[in-house]
């Protein structure tokens, strides 16, 4: 996955080749004040990865931008001299997006870190780019709101917007594509643009070309998110967590299936298999659970609405040899539950401390699921890789943890053909390779298989365009 990869033209390599030279550096520091850039080893080791297993290189220097002017200069300045620029939100994605494959600038946004304006009454806030989700949340929860997307880590806004995020609540609150009014982008030559046109922030709107959804996505390769327009909702009446365990994950899937065809509302419904089960119990202490295959669930709204959600989602869980429908009001028990579910990816890594891990991020159809699940279980297994498959079932998108050990060629090789299986797998079912972690640099290859040449060729095109000389973050997205 890394050597395939890497298929970045060797000219550019070449004429990036240490272009960030003393000179550039100080005229950064110039620019920007001595405390908004580091040349520290430590400093750019901690910007030359995310939570992927992806290790390259490691950035020449580390800017911190304190606002959008700062934003501009700086990109005006690698734009002219055509050095990389990658920007770097909180380094938890999954797909190597923040990873320097050359001599480059890191763009850290975390100092832009001001909620600017909210409007209570219209559910609308705009954030700057170094807010994470945690941060707004604990904001917005004393005006009775809360922002939904909720991937598993703490991540900056902007950064979910880069790459599209998802997370638990996307079952019913839907992902970062349908959650983003405006946002503020600045392009590779400084142009400082707003997507739906500045301080925009209607729920609808028809004016042009949609581009706020075009720069959603784009990991850090069309332009830098300076700030982004979030779409609220009203906290919940009532939140009544559950969970059941099956004898078969064909039970928990098939239950999936017919939650979500039998219209229920449901906020949240996550699956974990029997491994994933045995990991999380040990990391999350789920005492009271078994290594079965398990759903995790959450309604939301008043309590009759729960009551009915729950009575019908507990016959349907039933009727596939479901177990015990166990459902809780105690707060304490559904954090439990969901702190649980949002660190399991960190429940897997502790399992085995010394091997590298490569998470899968297929989705299809929901109709598809199950058969889905089942081959991906049966091309692990015969890969000899332990696998535990967990995720996003309601949304029809799930992840295999594949662990290798990266001193190990062959294993790595094996790793790499496993995923791409899985990804082949999930476009026979018309679905995706990449649900929600984006393609950065690992499903490179595969991209043109799932959209077709000719949309790769419109993105080469509108990547041209906004980008010439090719300076953010080269080498991800598009090979
Ligand atoms: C434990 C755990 C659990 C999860 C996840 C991670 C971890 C560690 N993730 C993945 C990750 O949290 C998700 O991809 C975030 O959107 C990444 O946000 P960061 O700010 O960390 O971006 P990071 O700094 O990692 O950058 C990601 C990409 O976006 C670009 N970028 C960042 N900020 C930008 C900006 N302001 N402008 C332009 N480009 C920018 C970068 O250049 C890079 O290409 C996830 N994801 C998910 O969708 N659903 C999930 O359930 C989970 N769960
Ligand atoms: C569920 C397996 C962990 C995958 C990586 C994090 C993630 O996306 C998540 O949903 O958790
Ligand atoms: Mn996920």
């Amino acid at each position: 996955m890394f050597t395939k990869q890497l298929s970045t033209p060797l000219k550019l390599i070449k004429r990036c080749y240490n272009r960030v030279t003393p000179e550039i550096i100080s005229s950064l520091k110039h620019q920007l004040g001595e405390g908004q850039i580091s040349t520290s080893q430590s400093v750019r080791e901690h910007h030359g990865k995310d939570e992927s297993s992806i290790r390259i290189t490691i950035p020449d220097v580390v800017v911190f931008p304190q606002t959008t002017k700062d934003v501009s200069m700086v990109l005006k300045l690698c734009n002219h001299n055509e050095i990389p620029v990658i920007p770097f939100g909180t380094g938890t994605g999954l797909a190597g997006g923040v990873s320097p494959l050359m001599s480059c600038v890191s763009m850290d946004l975390t100092k832009m870190d001001q909620i600017v304006d909210l409007h209570v009454e219209d559910f609308d806030v705009t954030v700057q780019p170094g807010v994470t989700r945690k941060q707004i949340n604990n904001y917005l929860k004393d005006y009775g709101l809360m922002f939904p997307v909720d991937p598993g880590a703490d991540a900056s806004l902007c950064g979910m917007a880069a790459t599209s995020a998802s997370g638990t609540n996307a079952v019913k609150y839907g992902t970062m594509k349908s959650n983003v009014l405006n946002m503020e982008v600045v392009l590779a030559d400084g142009t400082v643009i707003h997507t739906a046109g500045k301080g925009r922030r209607s729920r609808k709107s028809a004016a042009g070309y949609n581009l706020t959804n075009l720069f959603i996505g784009t990991e850090g390769t069309l332009g830098v998110i300076t700030s982004a327009t979030l779409k609220l909702y009203g906290i919940p009446e009532m939140k009544t967590s559950a969970v059941c365990q099956f004898k078969t994950v064909g039970g928990a899937i098939r239950s999936t299936i017919e939650v979500i065809q039998n219209g229920i509302d449901i906020a949240r419904i996550e699956f974990l298999d029997e491994m994933s089960m045995r990991l999380c119990k040990r990391y999350s202490k789920l005492d009271y659970m078994s290594e079965e295959p398990t759903l995790f669930l959450e309604f939301q709204g008043s309590q009759k609405t729960i009551e009915d959600y729950i009575e019908l989602t507990s016959q349907i869980t039933k009727s596939n040899g479901g177990g015990e429908f166990m459902y809780t009001l105690k707060q304490e028990d559904t954090n439990q539950l969901w702190a649980a579910r949002h660190n399991y990816f960190y429940a897997v890594l502790a399992s085995s401390p010394n091997k590298k891990s490569y998470t899968t991020d297929v989705a299809v159809p929901i109709s598809r699921l199950e058969q889905v699940v089942e081959e991906a279980r049966e091309i692990i297994n015969k890969s000899g890789f332990l696998g535990p498959i967990a995720g996003h079932v309601g949304d029809g998108n799930f992840h295999a943890i594949l662990l290798f050990n990266p001193a190990d060629a062959e294993e790595v090789q094996r790793c790499n053909h496993v995923a791409h299986e899985i990804s082949k797998l999930a476009l026979r079912h018309d679905g995706t390779c990449t649900g929600e972690h984006g393609i950065g640099l690992e499903k490179k290859l595969i991209l043109p298989e799932e959209v077709g040449m000719e949309s790769v060729d419109v993105m080469k095109k509108l990547k041209m365009a906004l980008d010439p000389k090719g300076i953010l973050n080269p080498g991800k997205l598009l090979a």
